[in-house]
């Protein structure tokens, strides 16, 4: 709703609508009522329009998109209202003024903003344009470089950048809405031609053509798949060579095909998860709304190898002081080194006017050897190597030095938890705490929680998360928990298919056309080979253990593949040594060639095994990796190890660059139906009866069975029918 008042001459308009003042079609019918009010009465000389609580508004509600009310055309009316006022309008910015709240305040005449509030038209990040007439007004407003930037990337900006740009016409320290009333009493009586934005010109640049297509090649390349930067482009262009009405029947037309588009509807999806997947519970009936964080004002990192000087880097950033431990002294120089190098790096991204980072404070950051600087710290992350005897041994030690109320992490990728957990007398407070590499730049945290971690525990670490401006989700206990566990039959099917005839540049090729920033092959050179290799020792599927006899491409009655390991037996362990599934310039190149050698070992290795080579197309490849990564998300549902197919997209999104306008892959498989999901995994496990991972998950038969019922239904289906699992 918005309410309505009066402050001598200027009548207050208030956005209400919390939490964050979405346009609702109450809100613009109240607003419309509100403006005909002020116009109708003499008395009132000029309008001042804000939101309630501190925000003026978010925008348009995500969740109403779908709705057949949705009230885009009642939208651009009322921005065109406010601005045809004969009265001065005045918008009050505070907290946030994003897309359509945007728009509203476009609309307005004058625009006073906070000092702390940010602005922007994030509509392209839901797979839509700004399509309230925004991308029309603002580069009359700001010009075209400045408009182009901000819609095609959706980046928030704060109010002084704003004031700069000549977005908004003050920014203030104290009282927003009195700031505004002040300037609307002052503007009382002068001419409004100047200040509505449809009327003025576009802001000449020297060769706009030059610039529009040297931007647009930008925009397509930021792009990666995604349809709404090149249509926000088309309608910012529009408004270069079009008179406005016609740029925004330009932009009415752009923004219907985006709204129609499947992306759009993955991306708000993706949004709305995002959110879903903060509210987290547990079988135990443990969640987020009743359990209380601790507070971590101190934290360590054990281990500063590659994720624990990322996770050193991304604690000092959210201003936590960290105490850094190695095994030895020798160590402890690479590390620190290398940590003060990416600290450096983090702080001249910084923007000008930030808090500084205090990182040359040993108060803030210590590097040590010693176990006994870690007494006093209320959080320890654990990220040493992946062996469960060296990790056991570490949380046995932390047990017993640090403070009764500390909280224990592991970064292990895979192990179990629990087993660690037993090595300490408070298995209550010790929690999975899983980076993704380079920890400092990787949104994703999953967190995971143990037979005995307490809800306190979990809590903790979602703060955490939010503290490192990292998304946190909640999963169970399981080998390679949600993330890697979906990981490891996708890319088990990549090798399958180089057995049965395909090549690794075939394969990533496919997945990175897709939307993947890069495929399984060039994944697995990058994070290194040995990785795989090792934990495929410890599982006793590789090595000296393997008993004698064992046929080389059969485990525990399934086909394996071999190939991994004859890779790592060479010396091929990726990038790291010049040669994986690619070769590289040299050891730590990054530029993948493909290899001659390895395309003479796939084919030595199908004769030695009788395997006669075959063309695979490229819908093989794709349905083979990705349905056989879905289907085991399925069987993560059907355990309970995940809330929600959101929490399992959120990762997928966040830590393993699944393309975002395509919502995850449990949203994915929604889209393709998930009888064809289905029928596609019997048909190709059928054609390969031993190959793991093709084998169809009992709860997507369920859910097949029961005629496709829509993402958000998934669960409830579960728990009526779990025991039939
Ligand atoms: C025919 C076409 C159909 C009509 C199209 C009309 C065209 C338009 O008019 C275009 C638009 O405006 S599109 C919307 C543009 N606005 C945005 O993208 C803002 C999205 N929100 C944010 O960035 C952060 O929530 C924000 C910065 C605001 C706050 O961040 P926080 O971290 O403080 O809090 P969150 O946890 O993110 O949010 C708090 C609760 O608010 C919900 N919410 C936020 N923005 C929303 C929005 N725009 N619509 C609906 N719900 C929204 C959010 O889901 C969360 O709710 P709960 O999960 O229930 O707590
Ligand atoms: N590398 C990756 O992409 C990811 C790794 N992880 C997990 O993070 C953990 C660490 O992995 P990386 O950083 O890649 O390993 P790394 O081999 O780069 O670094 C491990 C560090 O731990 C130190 N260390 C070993 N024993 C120690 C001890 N007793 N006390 C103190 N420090 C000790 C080593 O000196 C080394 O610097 C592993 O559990 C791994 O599975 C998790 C996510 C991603």
């Amino acid at each position: 709703m918005a309410q309505y008042a009066r402050s001598p001459a200027v009548a207050v308009i208030r956005l209400r609508n919390p939490p964050v003042n979405t346009l609702s079609f109450a809100v613009l019918q109240a607003l419309e009522d509100g403006l005909e009010k002020a116009d109708a009465d003499p008395s009132v000389k000029a309008v001042m329009i804000c939101g309630e609580n501190g925000k003026f508004s978010a925008g348009a509600d995500i969740r109403g998109f779908s709705s057949p009310n949705r009230p885009v055309k009642s939208l651009a009316a009322l921005v065109s209202l406010i601005e045809s006022s004969k009265k001065p309008v005045v918008a009050a910015i505070e907290g946030i003024a994003l897309g359509g709240g945007l728009e509203v305040a476009l609309g307005c005449h004058y625009r006073v903003a906070h000092v702390k509030a940010r602005m922007g038209l994030p509509e392209v990040t839901l797979g839509l344009l700004p399509g309230a007439e925004g991308t029309q007004r603002l580069p009359r407003l700001i010009g075209v470089p400045a408009a182009l930037d901000m819609i095609t990337t959706g980046k928030h900006i704060p109010a002084t950048e704003a004031l700069k740009l000549g977005l908004v016409d003050e920014v203030v320290e104290e009282n927003t809405v009195e700031a505004a009333i002040r300037l609307a009493n002052k503007v009382i009586g002068q001419p409004l031609g100047p200040r509505r934005l449809s009327l003025k010109p576009v802001p000449k640049l020297p060769d706009m053509e030059a610039f529009l297509s040297q931007a647009r090649v930008r925009v397509k390349k930021q792009a990666q798949g995604c349809l709404a930067p090149e249509l926000c482009f088309q309608a910012v262009r529009a408004a270069t060579q079009m008179p406005f009405a016609d740029g925004v029947r330009r932009e009415r037309e752009l923004f219907m095909v985006l709204l129609s588009s499947g992306q759009a509807r993955a991306l708000q999806y993706a949004f709305l998860a995002e959110r879903a997947a903060q509210k987290w519970t547990t079988p135990g009936g443990a969640s987020w709304s009743s359990a209380t964080p601790q507070p971590v004002r101190s934290a360590a990192v054990i281990g500063l190898g590659t994720m624990g000087r990322g996770i050193v880097t991304s604690l000092v950033k959210a201003n936590i002081p960290v105490v850094a431990l190695e095994q030895d002294l020798e160590y402890l120089n690479t590390g620190r080194k290398a940590v003060m190098l990416l600290l450096e790096r983090e702080a001249m991204k910084m923007e000008v006017g930030a808090q500084t980072l205090d990182f040359h404070n040993p108060a803030r950051l210590q590097f040590t050897v010693d176990f006994d600087s870690l007494r006093d710290v209320d959080l320890v992350i654990e990220a040493v190597f992946e062996n469960m005897a060296l990790k056991k041994e570490i949380f046995h030690k932390l047990s017993r030095i640090c403070k009764p109320g500390a909280l224990l992490c592991t970064n292990t990728s895979a192990l179990n938890i629990d087993e660690i957990a037993s090595a300490t007398s408070r298995p209550q407070q010790v929690i999975g705490t899983h980076f993704f590499s380079p920890a400092h730049v990787m949104r994703l945290l999953e967190i995971i929680y143990g037979r005995h971690t307490s809800p306190t525990a979990i809590a903790t670490a979602v703060q955490l998360a939010k503290a490192l401006k990292k998304v946190g989700v909640v999963v169970g206990n399981c080998f390679g928990f949600v993330g890697n566990r979906m990981m490891f039959p996708y890319v088990q099917q990549a090798v399958f298919l180089l057995e049965e005839g395909s090549r690794p540049e075939a394969v990533d090729r496919v997945l990175e056309d897709f939307g993947f920033k890069i495929g399984p092959f060039r994944m697995s050179d990058l994070a290194g080979l040995d990785v795989g290799w090792r934990s495929r020792q410890g599982q006793g599927l590789t090595g000296p253990s393997v008993p004698a006899g064992t046929p080389a491409r059969q485990r525990q009655g399934q086909r394996y593949s071999p190939l991994p390991d004859l890779l790592c037996e060479s010396g091929r362990f990726g990038q790291k040594t010049g040669k994986g599934w690619y070769q590289y310039e040299k050891a730590g190149g990054r530029t993948a060639t493909p290899d001659p050698w390895l395309h003479s070992l796939l084919a030595q290795y199908r004769d030695t095994h009788g395997i006669e080579p075959r063309f695979i197309d490229q819908e093989e490849i794709l349905e083979r990796c990705l349905f056989s990564l879905i289907n085991e998300g399925f069987a993560i549902l059907a355990e309970g190890i995940a809330s929600g197919p959101e929490h399992l997209d959120v990762i997928y999104i966040n830590g393993y660059g699944w393309p975002k306008h395509k919502g995850g892959p449990m949203f994915y498989a929604s889209t393709v139906g998930l009888p064809r999901v289905l029928a596609k995994l019997h048909k190709y496990s059928e054609a390969h009866p031993d190959v793991p991972g093709l084998q169809p998950s009992a709860f997507l038969k369920k859910l097949a069975a029961v005629g496709n019922p829509p993402i958000k239904e998934w669960m409830s289906y579960l728990s009526q029918q779990s025991s039939r699992l």
